[in-house]
């Protein structure tokens, strides 16, 4: 079956359709990690977009229900060169049969190279992704899309109630969840940590009354300015208790800091972005998924800047020490990518022991 790519500068792209049948329009963006499809087409960050996958041959290792970092994928098309068959047996089927059984729409045989350097050029641009329209209804369907910033997408891919995970007696950690990916939750429960899942909306006195000693603000979709109860929320949270936030979580921070957040032309999004730790100019390689970013020239005294983009310079971390607060826009939990950057959930928990340590203290 044919399936058609349509952009909003009115480029049209033909190829063969992979999934499910169907429409689907969406922010159009690329991801240029080797490997680790399944978890990107799981990270509930992409919701609301079409991901254009830049390594040429995707699922030759087949799917498995352990890659994946959420329930089921949100993100609203899959665009490759060229889509593996037959993976080696053993797996949990090809990835034409995943994407079916998610409902997701995909095109594979279309040229991923020349519409990565249009984004890159142009900037992301939405498209819609159709095995059903023809051209001239595509375009026409993209004309009436509103663009997606403009929407709440965390309320989208949030929690609904509260979830625990880990072992009762563990370190407590209170999570906010925007729309985590599930290697965050095991990174906590490995080491130790009884994590209560709030919904994006919780307010700061339910997260405050389960006596965390540590609050995590999870990575998550959309621009970070529309989840402005979130931001009075991280407010309130902030000097209370030691906070870690990644990614939606960090640019979160930065507004309830006062800081600003911008849209970045195309953003970042792969498995070997290097950031550089200003403390010791440290590189490390880092997995990245990000389309805003926050503005380092908008951060008041008081608000270090710890990591930096060593490729455009941009802010990858921040540090408020007088709150015991800090943030990365990489991740630190990989999956895919690599683990050099894991041992931040380590110092977090450092700042979450010290918390520990001072409530046993009161307590005695
Ligand atoms: N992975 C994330 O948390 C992404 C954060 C935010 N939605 C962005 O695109 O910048």
């Amino acid at each position: 079956m044919k399936a058609i790519l349509v952009l909003e500068d009115g480029s049209a792209f033909e190829g063969k359709a992979l999934g499910a049948s169907g429409t689907a329009w969406g922010e159009l963006v690329f991801n240029t990690g080797m490997t680790g499809y399944q978890e990107v087409i799981t990270d509930p960050s992409y919701a609301g977009q079409i991901v254009i996958l830049t390594y040429p041959l995707i699922g030759n290792y087949g799917t498995r229900d352990a890659f994946s970092e959420s329930q089921k994928p949100v993100l609203r098309g899959v665009v490759v060169r060229e889509a593996c068959e037959r993976p080696p047996a053993g797996d949990d089927g090809n990835l034409d049969d995943y994407l079916k059984r998610c409902c997701i729409v995909g095109i594979e045989r279309v040229d991923t190279r020349l519409l990565t350097k249009k984004i890159r050029s142009c900037g992301v641009m939405k498209a819609v992704l159709s095995t059903e329209l023809d051209v001239r209804d595509a375009r026409e369907m993209l004309r009436r899309q509103p663009e997606l910033g403009s929407q709440d997408l965390v309320k989208q891919v949030t929690s609904k109630g509260v979830r625990v995970y880990g072992e009762e007696n563990g370190i407590p950690v209170a999570l906010m969840d925007f729309g985590v990916k599930h290697n965050i939750l095991r990174c906590l429960v490995r080491r130790r940590c009884r994590v209560t899942v709030f919904p994006a909306d919780a307010p700061a006195g339910s997260v405050l009354e389960s006596r965390p000693a540590g609050v995590l603000l999870s990575n998550g979709p959309g621009d970070p300015k529309k989840a402005g109860y979130a931001v009075n929320t991280v407010r309130e949270l902030l000097g209370k208790v030691p906070v870690f936030g990644i990614c939606l979580g960090h640019q979160i921070m930065a507004l309830a800091l006062g800081g600003d957040t911008y849209k970045l032309r195309f953003g970042h999004r792969g498995s070997n972005h290097p950031v550089r730790d200003l403390k010791n100019g440290r590189v490390f390689i880092t997995s990245q998924n990000h389309g805003y970013a926050v503005d380092g020239a908008s951060l008041e005294k008081g608000v270090e800047v710890t990591f930096v983009n060593a490729n455009d310079g941009t802010v990858e971390g921040l540090e408020v020490p007088k709150f015991r607060a800090f943030s990365v826009q990489f991740h630190p939990e990989a999956s895919p990518g690599p683990g050099d950057t894991e041992y931040l959930f380590d110092e977090f928990l450092k700042l979450a022991g010290g918390e520990v340590r001072r409530c046993r203290r009161i307590l005695q």
